[in-house]
């Protein structure tokens, strides 16, 4: 039997591990290292495609099954079942899937269902897929994001992640010339816009650091904290790095501080590509120590606000660590604001939608700190609607629908008194 194409069987072994050991898609370089780069970014497309049709898919298979096959093959019969149901030539993808089922001992003895199953599929459920429903969130975070938001709110947010997110850049200088540069379009708010699939390293202007890449939401929290030049700034959870761009990029003089030293290898990589500096710290911080005029928290948290994206989140994980996260964030931003110095500024911000890791946490601190107030968030593009009621900015993937939409995100602008 032939081997499996690797790009597969790749996108197989990320989907397994996101199921079986709760490890996102981005955090598997171990399967995609040894293939080549158009087979890694094959493998991610796959993976990715297979989470975010991953409730379609199911419904498919349904009829053709009468008890649940084992994870891996069920997983085979999800990745096999998108590709056909998205475009994918039916005969390559099932002798493909059927080789996926060949190479491994515990999947052997499931080539024939492989087959049988991926056969039927091919025939009738291209037509199928697109009568069903736009796929929804996983109840554990349907349910509090409905609670918050309404459901209607929340349906066109799943509409939202079922569009998927097109590529946004952060120029290092005028906005209008990278727009030129590789042919996309100025946001409001000062991001770059491209609307088409296209290889990040083959754009102009990535090899000279011209630009780098993060959503238009990810690029405000750094906007909001205004003239930054000369101030020493606090980035308090850096890597992999966006916002310690834009803060070098604007003039300040910066701390970029993480746990993790492999992702400030990242931050170090992105800093050497653009030509900008800052300075890099490993550690807790809980225990950093220092007195800073400006200070960006952006915090660890669900990363809800980011399905647009990583549509395999909602699958690693049960929201098991939530509660962990918010107790975090909290003592990060009580910490934090024990290092700024008196009518500094501090963003606090969260790629969530829970408003337990946003509005809440902005609210919770300002009645824990007398001194504590919100600024009014100021920065090209805002829009009035995005303003919350304690006086941050709330960004959804509903938001800006007809520009293809923006990440998750809250934000909230601090100054402590005393
Ligand atoms: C939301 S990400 C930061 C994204 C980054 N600001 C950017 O724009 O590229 C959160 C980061 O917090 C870091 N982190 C988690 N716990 C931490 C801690 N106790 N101290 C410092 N960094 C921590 C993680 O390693 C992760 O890189």
């Amino acid at each position: 039997m032939p081997d499996p194409s690797p790009a597969r069987r790749a996108a197989l072994d990320l989907i397994d591990a996101v199921f079986a050991h709760g490890r996102p898609l981005s955090e598997n370089d171990a399967i995609l290292a040894p293939l080549a780069p158009a087979d890694r970014a094959a493998a991610q497309r796959l993976a990715a495609d297979t989470f975010r049709g991953l409730e379609r898919a199911d419904r498919l298979l349904r009829p053709h099954l009468q008890k649940r096959p084992a994870s891996r093959v069920m997983n085979i019969l999800r990745l096999g079942t998108v590709e056909l149901c998205t475009g994918g030539a039916a005969h390559g993808v099932v002798s493909d899937c059927v080789n996926l089922a060949a190479a491994g001992k515990r999947t052997q003895g499931s080539k024939g269902l492989v087959n049988a199953v991926l056969r039927k599929i091919a025939s009738d459920g291209p037509d199928a897929w697109g009568k069903l429903r736009v796929p929804r969130m996983p109840r554990w975070l349907r349910d509090p994001l409905v609670a918050a938001w309404g459901a209607t709110a929340v349906s066109a947010m799943e509409a939202a992640h079922w569009a998927g997110a097109p590529l946004d850049l952060t120029p290092k200088g005028d906005p209008a010339a990278v727009a030129t540069a590789v042919g996309g379009t100025v946001l409001p708010t000062g991001s770059v816009r491209l609307d088409r699939a296209v290889q990040v390293s083959a754009l102009p202007g990535f090899e000279t650091g011209d630009w780098w890449v993060q959503d238009a939401a990810a690029a405000l929290p750094a906007r909001l904290l205004g003239d930054v030049r000369a101030l020493r700034v606090l980035d308090m959870c850096a890597a992999p790095g966006g916002k310690t761009l834009q803060l070098a990029a604007a003039g300040a003089d910066v701390t970029a501080l993480d746990l993790s030293d492999a992702r400030l290898a990242r931050v170090r990589e992105n800093l050497a590509r653009t030509g900008l500096s800052a300075t890099l710290v490993a550690g807790d911080a809980l225990e950093h120590e220092g007195n800073y005029d400006a200070i960006l928290l952006d915090a660890p948290c669900s990363a809800t606000g980011t399905l647009r994206r990583h549509p395999d989140l909602p699958h690693a994980h049960q929201g098991q660590r939530i509660t962990e996260l918010i107790g975090l964030q909290e003592a990060m931003l009580d910490h934090a604001l024990r290092l700024l110095k008196p009518g500094g500024r501090l963003v606090y911000a969260t790629c969530s939608l829970l408003p337990d890791e946003g509005e809440c946490q902005v609210e919770e601190a300002l009645s824990r700190h007398p001194g504590l107030s919100v600024l009014r968030a100021e920065a090209p593009g805002i829009e009035e609607g995005w303003r919350s009621d304690e006086g941050g900015l709330r960004l959804r993937p509903d938001f800006w629908a007809d520009r293809g939409g923006i990440d998750g995100f809250y934000m909230a602008l601090l100054t402590r008194t005393a």
